[in-house]
């Protein structure tokens, strides 16, 4: 559903994705985990079609700036931005008209209950707090009901409630069929999850693991710690 091929992107001098490639298939999560720098939210942003890239990028076989594409792939950001002065359901009904959706009010609905935003419909986008902002984010992106969708350390600045609702969703998106592609820090915020996980450094993805893989008691911080820092973290040492 996601087809990275040989993509490149550089800020001028500096190669910030260089020739990655990447399949994220319809029911499979896939985590992208890298130390700050590795590209990981350039590699998010070329695939929402926020940035020009070199190589290939396509959304259930449509190239990813098409509208065919951008109608497929839900995107919620690192950091939410929202329109000040609309309220939150007026968010989702911009959402509603620009993609043409029909008898979307009850997925609305339901989306604004799972996320404790019922009772702040008409506040308005600049009175949100920030992990407000970030829930209402999640709504629109999947109001659509996207077969594809990207998080950006979705899971920052989310209260306990946004963190497990957030997590139940995915869960649920994966097993719909649904292509996730999840940025994050957190590492065994996703341990429960995950199907294959690509590790990036310096611009390179330089390990893919899929789950099956995994040795008996071995976790994806341990692989990533062997992957980074050439050992799986130690344990402090007992007073
Ligand atoms: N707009 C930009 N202009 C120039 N360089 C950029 C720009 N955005 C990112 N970079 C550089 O590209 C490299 C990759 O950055 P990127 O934000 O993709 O990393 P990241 O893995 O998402 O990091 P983090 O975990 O800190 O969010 C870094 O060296 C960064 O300084």
């Amino acid at each position: 559903m996601i087809d990275v091929r040989n993509m490149t992107k550089k800020y001028g001098k500096l190669t910030a994705n260089d020739n990655l490639s990447l399949a994220v298939g319809g029911g499979e999560l896939a985590v992208l985990l890298g130390p700050n720098g590795a590209g990981k939210s350039t590699l998010i942003k070329s695939v929402c079609g926020l940035l020009r890239f070199e190589g290939s990028i396509t959304i259930g076989g449509y190239e990813n700036h098409s509208t065919e594409a951008k109608r497929l792939l839900g995107y919620i950001p690192e950091f939410p931005v929202l329109y000040p002065m609309l309220t939150v359901y007026e968010h989702l009904e911009f959402i509603a008209r620009a993609y043409r959706l029909e008898a979307w009010e009850d997925r609305a609905e339901d989306l604004l209950r799972r996320f404790e935003l019922d009772d702040k419909k008409t506040k308005l986008g600049k009175e949100l707090s920030k992990g407000m902002q970030q829930k209402v984010s999640v709504c629109c992106a999947l109001l659509p009901c996207p077969r594809a969708v990207v998080f950006d350390e979705p899971l920052v600045g989310l209260d306990p409630h946004g963190i497990r609702e957030l997590k139940i969703l995915m869960s649920k998106l994966r097993e719909e069929g649904c292509a996730l592609l999840v940025s994050t820090h957190i590492i065994e915020s996703m341990e429960d999850n995950w199907d294959v996980t690509y590790i990036m450094m310096k611009g390179k993805i330089v390990r893919v693991c899929r789950r099956e893989e995994l040795h008996e008691g071995q976790s994806l911080e341990d692989v990533y710690f062997d992957i980074t820092e050439g050992h799986a973290p130690e344990e402090y040492p007992h007073e």
